[in-house]
């Protein structure tokens, strides 16, 4: 390692004074005008992970959902996943070091870390549409090439198209070419087969003004004739994020503005980085319905359940969620569907290895970021009958075996579930409306509440109960009581400094109180600051 050049090369990517920043749910993320010295670091640890792991790493330059003014940068993981947990922790040290203990950072972190000096390394950068994503990138190549490593950059990509790049080049070219066309193959083949026929559907997608509007364009034509695809908010004229996309129709259960919906007519929403989706409709009365990542969840399961059952072969099939899911999709999935469900922290890699527990693991967040994943074992058993029995199983086997083609299994993607989603429905003969009516989702509210420090804040139970500070556990539990099929819990925020709250009760008004009551507690007890929360939607 040639400390020097980086103690050079780091005087041009300053950290600011004071900065203390948390590898969190995603990555770091936060204006991305803060941001230029974590993703020179970042370039750094990206090239030791390489070296460590002997395979390519990822880094994505993304805010997500989060305003155009923000950004973020997360490290991928050979396999396409999420960086392990142990680098988290060195992410956050080499991001908030001051400049002058880098070489010792780095240091440190090879010594732990057992890094191989030696060994070549090799980064893949993505970056989605924000007008600050194009100068970080090349803030992540300074810090990878200033201690050596090789790197290619994609330039624009989503999020988990980014994933499966990574994973691609590790597999060596087992799974797909590590190629924009590569990908667009590895999931259109699969769909076009569940597509014969003369079905032809129309679907309207908010893009959230976001990267999602232009690979959408690029592969629309691969989806055809099955479905044909009709992009709003493409990023022409509206801002990313701003009043449309996955997160803002989920957290304020409205359509977005710029879509022009007609009555009972099936919509869906990405978010910025393409890796979450959402589905709803108008009724002719005029009433939004929203169709989120649990019911996504539920449809995807019973379709799975139906061909397991058809091809009878013991493979276990387990559904994982956080505590965001709807009590109503949780009841369903256990008790109408006897389907086991799990619950996690939020954040995609802890379903994805809560998920990797069974023969086939299908987790989603509730707002619409989830996939499925196969077993090795699983995979080789249905491959296996679509060759060798007959008739019906083997129909089942077929329909198993492209299925998993289909999906993302790196993480969850938008277009790839949207394409799942798109053939479930078709083959099922299911309208939006009957999908919707699977079982009716409680009323729920989010919130927010700014505190001092939301790190007083800390749970247990997958999130559901509070720990610290004193008393506001209990101050959940009395307000909880006051209402029926009621249940609220409080968490940091892993991607903005805020408090979250979440309410369900049996009435929207009830849900509405609930919420309001606990924000108030969180601000009374958890060092509340601004404004107070006040009552009212
Ligand atoms: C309630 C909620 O939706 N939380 C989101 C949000 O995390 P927070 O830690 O809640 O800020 O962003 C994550 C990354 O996109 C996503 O995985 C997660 O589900
Ligand atoms: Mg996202």
């Amino acid at each position: 390692m040639d400390l020097d050049a980086v103690t050079k090369q780091s005087v041009l990517h300053a950290k600011p004074d004071g900065l203390i920043l948390q590898y969190g749910t995603a990555g770091f993320r936060t204006k991305a005008e803060h941001l230029d010295h974590v993703m020179f670091r970042m370039g750094l640890l990206a090239v030791l992970r390489s070296k460590q792991t002997k395979s390519t790493i990822g880094v994505m330059v993304t805010a997500s959902h989060n305003p155009e003014e923000d950004n973020g940068v997360k490290l991928v993981d050979p396999l396409g996943e999420m960086l392990a947990a142990s680098w988290e922790e060195h992410a956050t040290c080499l991001a908030n070091a001051e400049e002058q203990h880098l070489p010792r950072v780095l240091v440190d972190i090879s010594e732990k870390a057992a890094v191989d000096l030696h060994q070549d390394a090799f980064v893949v950068i993505g970056r989605d549409t924000r007008p600050s994503s194009e100068r970080l990138s090349q803030s992540v190549i300074d810090g990878v090439t200033v201690l050596g490593g090789q790197f290619y950059d994609y330039g624009l990509l989503t999020t988990p198209q980014l994933h499966y790049m990574v994973f691609c080049r590790n597999s060596n070219g087992q799974y797909g070419k590590a190629t924009v066309e590569g990908y667009y193959s590895s999931i259109s083949f699969p769909f076009q087969a569940f597509c014969r026929g003369d079905d032809h559907r129309t679907l309207k997608v908010d893009c959230a003004n976001g990267i999602g509007a232009l690979k959408l364009a690029e592969m629309k034509h691969y989806f055809s004739p099955g479905l044909s695809v009709q992009l709003f908010n493409d990023g022409t004229k509206g801002k990313l994020n701003h009043l449309c996309g996955a997160d803002f129709v989920k957290s304020h259960q409205k359509p977005p503005q710029g879509i022009e919906m007609r009555a009972n007519e099936r919509c869906c929403s990405f978010d910025g980085d393409a890796d979450r989706i959402v589905y709803y409709y108008h009724d002719a009365d005029g009433q939004f319905h929203l169709i989120d990542g649990d019911k996504i969840a539920t449809l995807i399961s019973s379709f799975l359940k139906e061909l397991l059952l058809e091809i009878g072969d013991g493979l276990s099939l387990g559904v994982v969620q956080t505590a965001y899911a709807n009590g109503s999709s949780t009841r369903y999935l256990e008790e109408v569907m006897k389907v086991p469900v799990y619950c996690t922290k939020t954040g995609v890699k802890h379903l994805h290895h809560k998920a990797q527990e069974f023969d086939i693991g299908v987790y989603f967040e509730a707002n619409g970021h989830g996939t499925v994943l196969f077993s090795k074992a699983a995979e080789t058993k249905i491959k296996q009958l679509a060759k060798e029995s007959e008739d019906e199983k083997r129909k089942a086997a077929k329909m198993l075996e492209n299925i998993i083609d289909l999906f993302n299994q790196t993480i969850g993607d938008a277009i790839s579930d949207m394409l799942v989603i798109e053939a479930i429905l078709a083959l099922k003969g299911l309208t939006v409306q009957q999908w919707d009516a699977l079982y009716t989702d409680l009323p729920n509210r989010q919130l927010k509440v700014k505190v001092a420090d939301r790190q007083v804040i800390s749970t247990t139970d997958a999130e559901r109960q509070v720990v610290k500070p004193p008393g506001l556990q209990e101050a959940i539990n009395d307000l909880v009581k006051k209402y029926r099929l009621s249940r609220a819990f409080v968490r940091p925020s892993g991607t903005e400094d805020i408090v979250r709250v979440y309410a369900e009760a049996d009435s929207q008004e009830n849900t509405d109180s609930l919420a309001y009551e606990v924000s108030l507690a969180v601000f009374q007890l958890a060092g509340g600051i601004g404004e107070r929360p006040q009552r009212g939607f």
